[in-house]
């Protein structure tokens, strides 16, 4: 079947953060087997934070990545292979070793203000033969224009599709157009325009269509909105509303239903929960993937979980700086705030 949009599923990579990375083979088997049946395309599987990113600082995965990336491989008949990796968190050799274990999506990621940091590695994977995706993540922080500019240095560097990437669940509707337009209007024949959103405001399915309208080709979301902060737009109700709306998934509805129930939903630890935690990141602009970090941290010095959210806001803190949440959790601590 012709597809008019390209949907990612991202469920074992966003989904890692909510999983705290405990994912085990025979859950990557069972999932991709339900996405692979059900016609999903791509299928993104990593550490939340992408290559390399288990340790200490991000969450020690259970299951080494490249283990888990080479069961996907092997489990799905048509379905391509994605990875993530952040520059300064992944390193070159695990964009190979990605390869070599079969995976064919290479997605790099970046603050939307650093899209320098990706250019040797969008080099690399197109050296490779890797095709190839480049993410701005936290774009409700910059206006169109900029985001434009970044996109272009990804394009120029081998990215053929640049995602607009709306980490905190923060943009609203029209935010997401304008950016995307932009994009569009920037790259025209040189790159396709993604758009991956999440769910804390809750708006990932009705800012993913207006990101098809705006000219995306290619959308994320997650399999019962299986990712960090109050999850990703869910596949199986963007695929049902563009069904609707005449838009080709190539996305089976009732099977990626049965599978968001049947098969999702039994790795989940819990729902990815529009809850005040999950609010406030949408809300403040926070990063999704400190929800987890903030729950831990507020536990740990009995302070409450929404400050340490609301203060990374106001520190506008990106991907990358999950320490210094420690850092507010102990000041908040020391001036005796009530959890
Ligand atoms: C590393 C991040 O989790 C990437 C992502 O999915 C986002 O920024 O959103
Ligand atoms: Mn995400």
């Amino acid at each position: 079947m012709t597809s008019d949009i390209r949907i990612t599923d991202s469920t074992l990579r966003d989904g890692s953060h909510a999983k705290r990375h405990q994912f085990t083979v025979a859950e990557v088997t069972a999932v991709v087997a339900a996405l692979d049946a059900a016609g999903v395309p791509v299928i993104e599987v990593t550490h939340g934070d992408g290559l390399g990113g288990s340790s200490f600082t991000y969450g020690v995965s259970r299951t080494p990545e490249q283990e888990l990336i080479r069961a996907a491989v092997a489990t799905a008949s048509r379905a391509k292979i994605a990875f993530l990796m952040l520059p300064g968190i992944g390193l070159f050799d695990d964009i190979r070793e990605a390869a070599a274990n079969g995976a064919t999506v290479c997605r790099i990621a970046s603050h939307c203000t650093e899209a320098d940091i990706t250019e040797q590695h969008f080099g690399l994977a197109r050296e490779l033969g890797l095709e190839t995706v480049g993410f701005l993540m936290m774009a409700h922080s910059q206006p169109p224009e900029v985001l434009a500019a970044q996109a272009r240095i990804m394009a120029d560097a081998g990215c053929q599709c640049v995602y607009v990437v709306d980490s905190a669940g923060a943009l609203v509707l029209d935010q997401v157009s304008d950016r995307v337009a932009a994009l569009v209007a920037e790259l025209g024949d040189d790159a396709q325009v993604g758009f991956h959103g999440h769910e804390n405001l809750g708006l990932g399915v009705a800012n993913s269509v207006l990101a098809v309208r705006a000219g995306a080709r290619q959308i994320d979301g997650s399999t019962r909105r299986f990712g960090a902060g109050a999850g990703n737009t869910p596949v199986e109700a963007f695929v049902g509303v563009c069904d609707k709306l005449g838009i080709r998934t190539g996305v089976d509805f009732f099977a990626i239903v049965d599978a968001a129930e049947d098969v999702v939903r039994p790795v989940m630890p819990d729902e990815c929960k529009l809850d005040r935690l999950a609010l406030i990141m949408g809300y403040a602009g926070v990063y999704s993937s400190f929800l987890t970090h903030a729950f831990t941290l507020a536990q740990r010095y009995q302070v409450s979980g929404a400050e340490i959210l609301v203060r990374a806001g106001e520190r506008r803190l990106v991907g990358g700086q999950e320490d210094q949440l420690i850092d507010i959790a102990i000041q908040l601590g020391r001036t005796g705030q009530p959890s």
